[in-house]
């Protein structure tokens, strides 16, 4: 169903009518309709109480298919994508087997396109090594030509210093960014959660912040080195924060992304042992929440990716020290966002910033911005709507999240892509 009309919508503050023509925004007029009632209401959906804001683009997502579909498929993945809020999604490569050559990405390019042919649009992430090993490279070029937008090793960060540069330096001449999951695997060999005081108590083996932060300034020195751009996931602490802050100063060519998770919890809410909170990099203290959210707010970090990590119950449903990484956060991160904006951390044209516009420069996406000609790719989002993540609500196979069974605020309540509605509560 293609709408020509979202009447009584807010965009950037002002309430009005988004009309859009054959998929495209044709433009957005403020105020009232003045004849309202002569609308074809097939034609027209009321989206009182609702902003208007581009479809969001997540940079860091674990859809597990192939191989591990019964944590997650490709067809779920992005009806959860679809149902957070996300059009475009950047698909990392630890799945079973890897995302090392062509075959694999173009499995994973037809099933996006035979499950979900209006979208959101799956952007497979090449392997930067062969079976993400870290010993050898993977086919760069051939990965590059079957569809990827990006490479990592996500999951096993290269701990080989020259490997690395040599990835770096290929990636560009294909002009492809690297995105780096920052950890120095010697510093954080058999660690379970943050290292400190909560380890401490808990008795559990802990990963120092500086297994990130020791990475973090490798990548820094390389991209100043080759003066080529490199990107970090998932930033866990300020510490990395204070060194992608001196980075900036000096215009190095690096940019960072957080999480929701990251920005909200610390390790307190490992304490019972709740494996729904172990994830990789662990969540850290109270400062480093505080360290983050002055970071996004401040543009130093960059944007905001859910790295959703679905997992089975039954995975979690173990001992802390056995049970795998990973909150699924597809679902929930908008939610988690706008949270931060009715605590005024942040206000809604930054989640637009930090879940949109920069991921769309850094990787290449197109954003829509409303401007008469542009693909209608859009959400409405009620600030006030409340709802509780489950398997009810959730479209995620993962229910690994902290946000389970908890009220939430904030909520999609339709997703157009091209002009047709992919999610629709109103
Ligand atoms: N982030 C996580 O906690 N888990 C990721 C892998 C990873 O990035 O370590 C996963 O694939 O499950
Ligand atoms: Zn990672």
């Amino acid at each position: 169903m293609a709408y020509t009309r979202i009447s009584n919508a807010v965009l950037n503050g002002t309430a009005g009518t988004l009309f859009l023509h054959e998929g495209l925004v044709q433009e957005f007029v403020p105020g009232g309709l003045k004849d309202p009632g002569s609308a074809d209401k097939d034609r027209e959906l009321d989206a009182r109480g609702c902003h208007i804001l581009p479809s969001l683009i997540d940079v860091h997502v674990h859809l597990r298919d192939p191989g591990l579909e019964y944590k997650e498929d490709i067809s779920s993945g992005l009806s959860a994508a679809a149902s957070g809020g996300f059009g475009r999604v950047l698909a990392m490569a630890n799945t079973d087997p890897v995302n090392d050559n062509a075959g694999i990405t173009g499995h994973m390019l037809q099933k996006a396109r035979e499950h979900h042919p209006v979208g959101p649009f799956l952007h497979p992430v090449g392997a930067l090594t062969r079976g993400l090993k870290g010993r050898d490279l993977a086919p760069l070029a051939e990965l590059a030509q079957a569809g990827c937008r990006a490479f990592s090793n996500d999951g096993l960060p290269v701990q080989d210093n020259e490997l690395f540069r040599r990835a770096v330096e290929y990636a560009s001449d294909l002009d492809l960014k690297v995105i780096d999951h920052c950890e120095d695997s010697f510093l954080s060999s058999g660690g379970v959660m943050n290292e400190g005081r909560m380890s401490d108590y808990l008795g559990l083996k802990g990963i120092p912040d500086v297994a990130e932060s020791l990475q973090v300034s490798r990548d820094i020195l390389l991209a100043a080195y080759l003066n080529t751009p490199i990107h970090l996931a998932h930033i866990s602490c300020a510490s990395s924060v204070e060194l992608i802050y001196q980075a900036r100063q000096k215009s190095i060519p690096v940019s960072a992304e957080t999480c929701p998770h990251y920005l909200h919890w610390s390790e307190e809410l490992v304490s019972g042992y709740n494996t729904l909170a172990r994830v990789n990099p662990p969540l850290r203290t109270r400062d480093d929440v505080l360290a983050l959210r002055q970071a996004v707010r401040e543009n130093i970090i960059d944007a905001v990716a859910s790295d959703h990590a679905p997992h089975a119950d039954f995975e979690k449903e173990v001992p802390f020290a056995d049970a795998p990484n990973g909150i699924s956060g597809l679902d929930t991160s908008l939610s988690l966002m706008l949270d931060l904006v009715r605590q005024g951390v942040l206000e809604t044209q930054d989640l637009v910033r930090l879940m949109a516009s920069n991921p769309g420069e850094i990787f290449r996406l197109p954003v829509c911005s409303f401007a008469p000609g542009d693909p209608a790719d859009f959400i409405l989002v009620d600030p006030e709507k409340q709802w509780v993540p489950g398997p009810e609500t959730m479209l995620s196979k993962g229910r690994n999240t902290p946000c389970l069974g908890q009220t939430l605020q904030g909520r999609v309540m339709a997703h157009f892509l091209g002009g047709a509605a992919v999610i629709n509560r109103l």
